[in-house]
């Protein structure tokens, strides 16, 4: 057998190459790029990989459309540089930190024409690597200097973002007693692509025959184990947990995709923009995210891979439901869970019932 990465392996490898702020080469076809994610530039390389002749910014249409940059391109928009451009510069484009105090950074000249598949790879990298989705792309004409630096490349023809879902296997599982439900057990699941572990809490012994009262839940580390009340989210997850508890048997999935999907630095750079008075939503538009950039079908996959195929599912959002459903998991009831209204969440709340379709 090989022993070289394979393509989820060698996505892994670049990921974590960006988080570092190490340029990815990707190809294909005879064509190269090298990508970089603004956030995490040096001076340095900014400057050796700025001056390549068609280097541009990689922004989402989202970030384009508050910094007023045309998205030719549909879902991205590809930002020329301009011949004095420094690093600042593009850590303004990519970060909208200070829009509000310095709101001259146009105009902004954008590309149109040509193939983009770079650019749309490098976005969906930056957002795997949990990254702000601004990236530069230089032109590379011989990938084999890419290859002679040592840096990660990236061959589309096989490497590109997969279509379908990691697969999950147990590491392990132990016995859990928590506050709110004594007979818990804990099972950690790790993804076969390099990502991010999630864990199951398992409350009893539920029948796998029968729907199983169950809790889809995305991490807060704000809310969960701060007390943040700037959400519903802690209590929302000790509600679940006792409500399973009190019923002796439940699922509660804790996937570990912080600020909906986002990464805690960028929930937290939401939370700053919220302070100036966008809402939830609008912070996460002007920061070139979606609403909502969670995967759910890896709670449909935890759930097939602990025996469950049907749930009644605690939740105030239809899309978990509607996910659930379109991967193959029976929801037989909603059940609600309305817990932790403060003065300070009101608005947040109200935000995802008007925009998100949250039920009330
Ligand atoms: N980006 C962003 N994420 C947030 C914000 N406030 C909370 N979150 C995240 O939103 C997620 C909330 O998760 P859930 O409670 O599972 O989801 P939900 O969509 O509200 O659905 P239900 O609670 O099931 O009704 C967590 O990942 C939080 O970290 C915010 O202002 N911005
Ligand atoms: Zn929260």
């Amino acid at each position: 057998m090989t022993l070289a990465p394979n393509p989820a392996e060698r996505r892994a490898r670049a990921r974590s190459d960006l988080r570092m702020g190490v340029p990815v080469c990707l190809y294909r076809d005879g064509a190269a790029a090298l990508v970089v994610a603004v956030e995490c530039l040096s001076e340095g390389r900014f400057a050796a990989l700025g001056a390549i002749d068609g280097a541009v910014l990689a922004i989402t249409a989202r970030r384009a459309e508050t910094l007023k940059a045309r998205a030719y391109d549909g879902d991205l928009a590809r930002i020329e540089l301009p011949k004095a451009a420094t690093l600042r510069w593009a850590q303004s484009v990519a970060d909208p930190a200070d829009d509000l105090t310095t709101p001259m950074k146009g105009p902004f000249r954008t590309e149109r024409g040509g193939d983009v598949t770079f650019h749309r790879e490098a976005i969906a990298l930056a957002k795997e690597a949990r990254l702000l989705p601004a990236m530069l792309v230089c032109p590379l004409e011989d990938p084999e200097r890419a290859a002679a630096q040592r840096l990660t490349c990236l061959d589309l023809a096989t490497d590109a973002a997969p279509k379908d879902a990691a697969g999950y296997n147990e590491v392990v599982s132990a016995r859990l007693p928590m506050v709110l439900a004594r007979a818990g057990r804990l099972h950690v699941f790790r993804p076969d692509d390099g990502g991010e572990e999630h864990y199951a809490v398992e409350i009893g012994q539920p029948d796998r025959t029968e729907p199983v009262l169950a809790r889809l839940h995305s991490a807060c580390f704000t809310g969960d184990l701060l007390g943040s009340l700037k959400c519903d989210c802690g209590p929302q997850l000790r509600g679940a947990l006792g409500a399973m508890g009190k019923d002796g048997a439940g699922i509660l999935l804790y996937l570990n995709q912080e600020g909906r999907g986002i990464g805690l630095a960028n929930k937290m750079r939401a939370y700053a923009l919220q302070d100036l008075g966008f809402d939830t939503v609008e912070a996460n538009h002007r920061l070139g995210f979606e609403d909502d950039e969670r995967d759910f079908r890896i709670g449909a996959a935890l759930l097939r891979e602990l025996g469950f195929s049907s749930v009644r599912l605690m939740t105030n959002n239809p899309a978990k439901i509607a996910m659930m459903r379109a991967q193959g998991i029976a929801v037989t009831e909603r059940v609600p869970l309305q817990v932790g209204k403060t003065d300070e969440n009101a608005a947040y709340l109200a935000t995802k019932a008007a925009k998100s379709g949250h039920l009330l």
